[in-house]
Order: C-alpha cells, then structure tokens, then sequence
C-alpha cells in the first residue's frame, strides 16, 4: 500500500520564481492497483511521480510505502521500492552497453561490478526466454548495443527491465509520447501485460485520455496542483473521453479547454 498524505511541493520557495507544483495531495493505492494520471501541462503529475521516486523532496506532507514512512528517502534508497520508465526512451537503458549487459545491470540493480561474470550461458537463456515475449526479435539480438535500437524497442526493453528490480512499484511519466503511434499502442499493450503478470502496483501519467480510461483500474485527474477527479470501479467502467470531460466540468464548474488532452 502506498500512502500520500497531504503533499505539498513548493519550488524555489521565498524567491520570486517560487512555484507550488502540489497543494496538499492525499492519496492511497492498494496493492495491485494500477492508476493513471491525467491532467494539464503543469498540473503536477510529474511532480506527484516525482515525490514517489524520490526525485523530488516534499514541502511538507508523508509519503508512506508499506507502512514504512519513506518521505526522507532519497531516490537511490527508494530503487529497491519503485522502478520508473520515463518519456525519453535514452533514460532508462544504457546505450554504449549491449541488450544483454543492460538486462544483467537491471538484474544487478545498477551494480556494474562482476558484470561480465553475471553474463553466464543460463542468465542468457534467460534473457531469450524474456526477450520472446516482447516478438521484436530482441532475443537473436543480446549482443547488439542499445544504440542500434528504434525508440519503441527501447521502451519495450526499459519496461522489461523495470520487471527484473525487486520492485513492486512502476512509475511510468508519459512513457509512450516519444514513440509513432502504432509504437505507442504496442507499449501500452505491453506494459497491461507487464503489470498483470507481475501483479504490480503501478501509476502511469498520460497525455492520452482514452489510454487513461482504457488502462488501469483507477484514473486520477490532477489539476493546478490538486486531485480533482479519481475514479474507479463502477463509476469509472466504460466511461468514455466525452463522459469526462464533462465530469471534470461538473467538478470544476468550468470547461476543459486543454487541446492536447481533448485531442488524444
Ligand atoms: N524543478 C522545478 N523547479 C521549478 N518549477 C518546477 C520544477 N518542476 C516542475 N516545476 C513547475 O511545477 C509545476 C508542475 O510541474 P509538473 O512537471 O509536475 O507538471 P505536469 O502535470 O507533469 O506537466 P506536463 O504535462 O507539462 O509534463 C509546473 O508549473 C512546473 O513548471
């Protein structure tokens, strides 16, 4: 279970270019909960993902993961926690290393030392046997540097590896943006599968307001740094983009007017 209690980021604090990014957020996701978040441009989803890695120091507020209060932990002593993949398919691998250096290093939580040792003839079977799964060919490729990969074949490999950390929590900010769209629909599809079969809890920030609705089991709208909507269950269940969009302009008493939510 995860716990966010009254969260409030505020950056650059006393100075002119103070910015509060989050205005007291409060949220709680049981295990195996897949959420998604949706939200303007500045709305403080990244931010919200942010203070669960880690990343980003909290004003004031709790962040509680197990019933363990992690809120002072930084993002190095939350890894064993929470795995991320992030929009720039470049971030979560290691491009001058090979595939299968990269799945050893995930395997190795980031420790490079023995690296070469850890890549044995049964950890590459391994690593085939993964890689299948994905159908890009990856498993005929271990030896080929990331560098060679398209956009998408990185994300699909970053997503892979976050599967391999001891993690139960994937963050996943705007994970598909980057990618063509038929690129974006494998991902998401992939990512569904991902998160089902390793039951994790997971929290997946989206432009797309239809991979929102049709992803997950919760969805989440943050807007000018607070939760305004989060449904789930009957409420939620088959709601369409145009149902939101006037649920938010009940709960607002205002009109959506961001085109790039209403557009995807
Ligand atoms: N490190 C930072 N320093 C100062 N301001 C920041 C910082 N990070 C984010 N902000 C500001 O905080 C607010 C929330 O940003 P955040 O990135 O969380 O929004 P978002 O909902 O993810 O937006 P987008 O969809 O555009 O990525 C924005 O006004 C942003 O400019």
């Amino acid at each position: 279970m995860i716990s966010l209690s009254n969260i409030v980021v505020t950056f650059n604090p006393g100075t002119a270019l103070e910015k509060r990014a989050l205005r007291g957020v409060s949220l709680d996701i049981p295990e195996g909960e897949f959420v998604t978040v949706i939200g303007s441009n500045g709305a403080g989803k990244s931010t919200l993902l942010g203070v669960l890695a880690g990343e980003t120091p909290v004003t004031s507020g709790s962040v509680m993961i197990d019933g363990r209060d992690v809120t002072a932990l930084p993002v190095q002593k939350r890894a064993d926690d929470v795995a991320r993949v992030f929009q720039d398919p470049n971030v979560g691998v290691c491009g001058p290393l090979s595939i299968e250096e990269n799945l050893a290093l995930a395997m190795m939580r980031g420790n490079a030392r023995g690296l070469s040792r850890a890549l044995t003839e049964e950890r590459r079977q391994q690593f085939r046997e993964r890689l299948k799964v994905l159908g890009m060919g990856l498993e005929d490729r271990l030896g080929d540097r990331i560098g060679l990969l398209s956009g998408g074949q990185r994300q699909a490999l970053s997503l892979l590896m976050a599967t391999f950390a001891p993690s139960r929590i994937l963050l996943l900010d705007e994970h598909t943006a980057a990618l063509d769209p038929k690129m974006a629909d494998f991902v998401i599809n992939l990512t569904r599968d991902l998160i089902a079969e390793f039951g994790l809890t997971a929290m997946m920030v989206t432009h797309s307001m239809g991979d929102a609705l049709s992803c997950g089991t919760r969805t989440v709208m943050m807007h000018g740094g607070r939760k305004l909507i989060d449904i789930q269950g009957g409420e939620r269940e088959g709601m369409t983009p145009a149902d939101f969009v006037a649920l938010f302009s009940k709960t607002q008493g205002d009109d959506l007017t961001d085109d790039s939510l209403l557009l995807a």
